[in-house]
């Protein structure tokens, strides 16, 4: 199954990962490092009726290549000059054809914070993810133990970052709820199993959210009437990637999906 291969490819990036990164000195660089940009805080101000993290996406093990004129800076720019309120960077190599490097290049260009989208399962990914220059890391909680997301969750606080929890089932939610940490959770209309989507699964998880949480829905999002379906069912923002990818204007593309910035956004 793709989510197994995927996470045992995982614990080999890790294991290099050990060679590389120190621990001790990778909390010494933080600790000098700029204040990240508020992802959460970005999302809750947003410049729409509906939050947007637009995502830089090359390709997927779903789809294979998305979009083969690939400029992840230009891309970037591009969702900037759009008034997407935060950007999703794949940095995955072997699957979605991603790259810290492209995240650490639309970082010197780019001011909107900046979620690092990867498949964590190591403490060693938080600090990497805050050392290329991340404001915010994704947890899947189809991957991780409890204690494991409640742990990464702290960690990643603590060294300032934003984290976006991922669910996908009512187990799953449950889970995440219990703990009693996360603020921001995605629902991810995707099966990563199987890779079968329906948004459904947004209107079935955020009808069982308590207020305050800042709900996003994720993936299989390309007309407005599926972003108003989200919307009705709760969700504050959006996560978009294949959508836009395919579009060759994207700052137009952004605009027709989701209507002009208004900056009327609203916090709970
Ligand atoms: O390209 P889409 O269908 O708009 O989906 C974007 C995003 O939700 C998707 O890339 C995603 C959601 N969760 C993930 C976890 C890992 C990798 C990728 C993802």
């Amino acid at each position: 199954m793709f989510l197994d291969r995927i996470v045992a490819t995982k614990h080999e990036e890790v294991s290099a990962l050990k060679q590389t990164l120190q621990i001790g000195q990778a909390e010494r660089t933080i600790a000098d490092l700029a204040p990240a940009l508020g992802f959460e805080r970005a999302l809750s101000g947003r410049n729409r009726p509906v939050g947007l993290i637009a995502e830089v996406k090359k390709a997927s093990p779903s789809k294979g290549l998305i979009r083969p004129d690939f400029h992840p800076v230009s891309l970037a720019q591009a969702y900037e000059e759009a008034g997407t309120d935060c950007i999703s960077v794949l940095t995955d190599k072997d699957y979605f054809q991603g790259s810290n490097e492209y995240l650490k290049q639309i970082r010197e260009k780019v001011r909107v914070p900046l979620l690092r989208k990867d498949f964590t399962i190591d403490e060693r990914q938080i600090y990497e993810a805050r050392l290329i220059g991340a404001d915010a890391i994704l947890l899947i909680a189809a991957i991780l133990t409890k204690s494991q997301l409640s742990s990464f969750y702290t960690l990643a606080k603590d060294l300032g970052l934003d984290v976006l929890v991922e669910v996908h089932n009512r187990p799953e939610l449950e889970t995440v709820l219990d703990i009693g940490k996360a603020t921001l959770i995605g629902v991810n209309n995707r099966d990563l199993k199987t890779f079968v989507t329906d948004l459904k699964v947004t209107e079935q998880l955020i009808g069982l959210m308590p207020k305050g949480i800042v709900a996003v829905s994720e993936s299989a999002i390309s007309t407005t009437e599926d972003v108003a379906f989200v919307r009705e069912a709760g969700a504050q923002a959006v996560l978009i990637g294949e959508h836009f990818m395919r579009q060759p204007n994207i700052q137009q593309a952004v605009n027709d999906l989701l209507g002009p910035v208004t900056n009327e956004g609203t916090t709970r």
